[in-house]
């Protein structure tokens, strides 16, 4: 199977001309997992949207295997995106979700989970919070993007869904490259194979899990 490569290089953003992201760069490789931590509204969500397209940065680059996609429309195949909110309709039953969203041939073995065959004759509007984000990553992740961005994909999840939702990330990892954004520092270390550090605007790409603390994302002993 063909590696490939996403980078999101210059990016600049300012709200309200307020410095958001300056000259920011990232890049991540099939088999990549990359943990984007940073403070509340250190830019981590916002970049993410500018990545997928959904939000306009005022300068950026993103090329995927060193072509440069500059229309939003050109990264829908290459690029899935978890936003913080639900994305699937709460009309459809669990099944409608998934025969919609997942091909034919990988349904059966998309069903088999343990936990998502406790949800299929469930309607999406009954699933708890927990059940729906399961579900939500577990069809983002389904699909064949080269890349895919989670953004708090723990968000509201007990300990053994967090445990489901990390052996997700590390088996599409084999053949994505993953960028995952979130509070649950514990499992964003636990998961990523790299750490990426958003502060004052900056993307810091740290050798090791000790830099969270020296640059003062984390406190002496919470590692
Ligand atoms: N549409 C917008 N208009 C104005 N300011 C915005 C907008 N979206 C985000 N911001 C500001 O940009 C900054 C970064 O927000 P963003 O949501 O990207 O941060 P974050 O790192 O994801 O934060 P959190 O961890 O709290 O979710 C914040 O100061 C936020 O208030």
């Amino acid at each position: 199977m063909k590696n490939h490569l996403l980078e999101i290089d210059s990016v600049q953003k300012t709200f309200d001309n307020k410095n958001i992201l300056s000259d920011v760069y990232l890049k991540c490789e099939t088999k990549d997992i990359i943990g984007l931590l940073g403070r509340n509204g250190s830019g981590k969500s916002t970049l993410l949207k500018i990545i997928f397209g959904i939000t306009y940065a005022d300068f950026k680059f993103v090329r995927i295997d060193g072509n440069v996609k500059a229309k939003t429309k050109d990264l829908l195949d290459e690029i899935s995106y978890l936003s913080q909110d639900n994305s699937i309709p709460n009309v459809f039953s669990v099944k409608k979700a998934i025969q919609l969203s997942v091909p034919k041939e990988r349904i059966l073995e998309f069903c088999a989970d343990e936990i998502i065959v406790t949800m299929l004759e469930k309607k999406v509007s009954h699933l708890s919070g927990g059940e729906l984000r399961y579900l939500e990553i577990k069809i983002i992740l389904n699909n064949s993007s080269k890349f895919v961005l989670l953004d708090e994909p723990y968000n509201g999840l007990s300990p053994l869904m967090v445990e489901k939702v990390n052996e997700l990330v590390f088996e599409n990892s084999k053949t994505k490259g993953i960028i995952i954004s979130d509070h649950n520092y514990e499992n964003v270390i636990k998961v990523s194979n790299k750490l990426v550090l958003l502060k004052e605007g900056k993307a810091h790409h740290l050798l090791c899990k000790e830099e969270l603390v020296d640059k003062g994302y984390l406190k002496e002993g919470m590692l």
